[in-house]
């Protein structure tokens, strides 16, 4: 038996070969790596059914962080900001799936866990926004930058779930 080709036997046989699908960034936070929560937030996108692509722990640099949030520089909470992102490792994946940037970010809540409704994850598991624990893409082009900017192109892997049958008609 291998489950390889079992595998690919079966996602052929109904998807075809290009299944690939939209992707987002969502990244745990040093807050969310250091209260146990990386476990929990793993199985939220796992069990909605979104397909895991890749996945680190790192302690992000300065000049990466500065680069990620480019947006916000002008922004009086950047140098907080910057500072909370690299007080500890951090662990960033990538995520595919139909609407995943979209559904991603209503997954995660609002960026304010007080305006984030009970059932997401800032939501469930914090209280400020300055210590939000999680990261997530607002946006496919936005998604597609991020991914480019902490991940290399091989640390993306190209695999076919068995479920995509079950998930998707
Ligand atoms: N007023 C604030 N005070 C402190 N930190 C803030 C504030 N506003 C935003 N942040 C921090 O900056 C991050 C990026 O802010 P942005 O407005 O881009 O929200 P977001 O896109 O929901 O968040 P993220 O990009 O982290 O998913 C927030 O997640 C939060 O950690």
């Amino acid at each position: 038996f291998d489950p390889e080709e079992s595998c690919s036997i079966r996602s052929n046989t109904i998807m075809g070969d290009n299944n690939e699908r939209e992707r987002t960034f969502i990244m745990v936070k040093p807050d969310g790596v250091q209260r146990g929560l990386v476990g929990q937030i793993i199985q939220r996108f796992e069990q909605k059914g979104f397909k895991l692509v890749a996945m680190k722990f790192t302690w992000a640099s300065e000049s990466l962080l500065k680069e990620h949030y480019a947006d916000l520089a002008g922004r009086p909470f950047f140098a907080g900001l910057v500072k909370y992102m690299n007080s500890g490792p951090v662990c960033p994946m990538v995520w595919e799936g139909l609407n995943v940037v979209k559904t991603g970010r209503q997954i995660l809540g609002e960026t304010d866990p007080a305006k984030s409704l009970p059932g997401t994850i800032r939501g469930d598991y914090c209280i400020q926004v300055g210590r939000n624990i999680i990261h997530g893409s607002d946006a496919v082009e936005s998604a597609k930058k991020e991914i480019n900017l902490w991940f290399k192109p091989e640390e993306l892997i190209k695999w076919k779930s068995n479920e995509d049958p079950w998930l998707y008609e």
